[in-house]
């Protein structure tokens, strides 16, 4: 990435921000707008197609009681969206802009040259791409340094994750700037120094489904084998812990350093498709500090209590686990 001390990304604050621009509004689109908001925030949307303006408010109007529920900030309201019949109109006055139109490269990058060309000097732009690297979609544009992916997970008024990565061209600070701002904005940010295709979510999420698919294609497993694995099983963990510490806790009292001591031989046996990294003493050593590092003072007790209530409210919150008293 490019650091420039003399381009200052965004003319308002990521705290300072009002309006934000929504361009492309179908599934993605349409839930950034329903997030922007029940935030506050007003949100104008651009999308070329003839039955967008519709289409938009009702999928504003099928989140909003979710939203409700959850507690809306102070002013949040529906009326604050404005669909326009040009981009143009939707980033005149927009302080930040999300980019949520169909994953195809060339449009990508025609799409983010008509937007800086369009959007007021120094805003920045976040492109939702599931996975194409900045640096293939800022090739066409005049000021390539305001440009980041702000990758969003299904739907974006929920799930909380944001990717944010800039490519070779952009500037750190108009990734930084953007970080902040989806922070502000309440979502969960993982801001990455690399470019990696597919980010670091999507990546794990392909290699799951890359496997399932070769179970499905070989009649090992059916698509709700499969499914039924992954929702009364590891994911039922994975919404508590992610893969590293729940994996820590099958270490036991000897955490991840006996969990790869015990079954780290096993990633060389034929259980994936993929090919499996060398566990040598540098990538031993990383994966043992990172979860002591991520364990944050916390003891494989402490850990394992959290697991077990986290899974409690998770099957508790799905309908899935009875109260007391109940008779089933
Ligand atoms: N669907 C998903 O689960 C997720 C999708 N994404 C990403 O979000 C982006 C949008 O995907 P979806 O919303 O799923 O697609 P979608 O097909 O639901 O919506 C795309 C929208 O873009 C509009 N559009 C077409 N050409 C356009 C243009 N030149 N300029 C602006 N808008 C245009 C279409 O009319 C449509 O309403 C993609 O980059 C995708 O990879 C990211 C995370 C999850
Ligand atoms: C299927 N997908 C690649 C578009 C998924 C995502 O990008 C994130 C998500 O919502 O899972």
């Amino acid at each position: 990435m490019h650091s420039s001390e003399t381009t200052a990304p965004g003319t308002t604050s990521p705290e300072n921000v009002r309006r934000v621009a929504c361009v492309g509004a179908g599934v993605i689109g349409g839930g950034w707008a329903a997030h922007f908001l029940a935030r506050g925030y007003d949100v104008t949307a651009w999308d070329p197609a003839p039955d967008a303006g519709p289409k938009l408010r009702r999928l504003v109007d099928a989140a909003w009681p979710a939203l409700t529920s959850l507690g809306l900030a102070e002013g949040a309201s529906t009326d604050r969206l404005t669909v326009t019949d040009t981009l143009e109109q939707a980033v005149a006055d927009a302080q930040f802009v999300q980019e949520s139109a169909p994953e195809k490269l060339d449009l990508k990058r025609d799409l983010l040259a008509r937007l800086d060309a369009a959007t007021p000097p120094g805003v920045v732009t976040a492109s939702s791409t599931s996975g194409y690297p900045m640096t293939d979609m800022q090739t066409a544009a005049a000021d390539p340094s305001r440009l980041v992916v702000g990758h969003p997970f299904n739907p974006p008024y929920l799930i909380p994750l944001v990717e944010v990565v800039g490519g070779e061209r952009t500037d750190a600070a108009a990734v930084a700037w953007a970080s902040r701002f989806y922070e502000v904005a309440g979502k969960s940010v993982i801001t990455m120094d690399h470019e990696v295709p597919g980010f670091i979510a999507n990546r794990l999420q392909e290699a799951l489904w890359r496997e399932a698919l070769h179970m499905v294609a070989s009649g090992e497993a059916t698509v709700r084998d499969i499914d039924l694995s992954i929702t009364e099983g590891p994911g039922l963990r994975w919404a508590v812990m992610g893969p590293m510490l729940t994996f820590a806790l099958a270490g036991g009292e000897g955490g991840m350093a006996h969990m790869l001591d015990h079954f780290g031989p096993s990633l060389k046996s034929p259980w994936t498709r993929l090919e499996a990294p060398e566990l040598d003493k540098e990538l031993y050593d990383a994966v043992v500090a990172g979860c002591d590092e991520a364990a944050d003072g916390r003891s494989i007790a402490d850990l394992v209590a959290e697991r077990d209530r986290g899974v409690i409210d998770v099957l508790r919150a799905t309908g899935r686990l009875h109260r007391e008293g109940d008779s089933r």
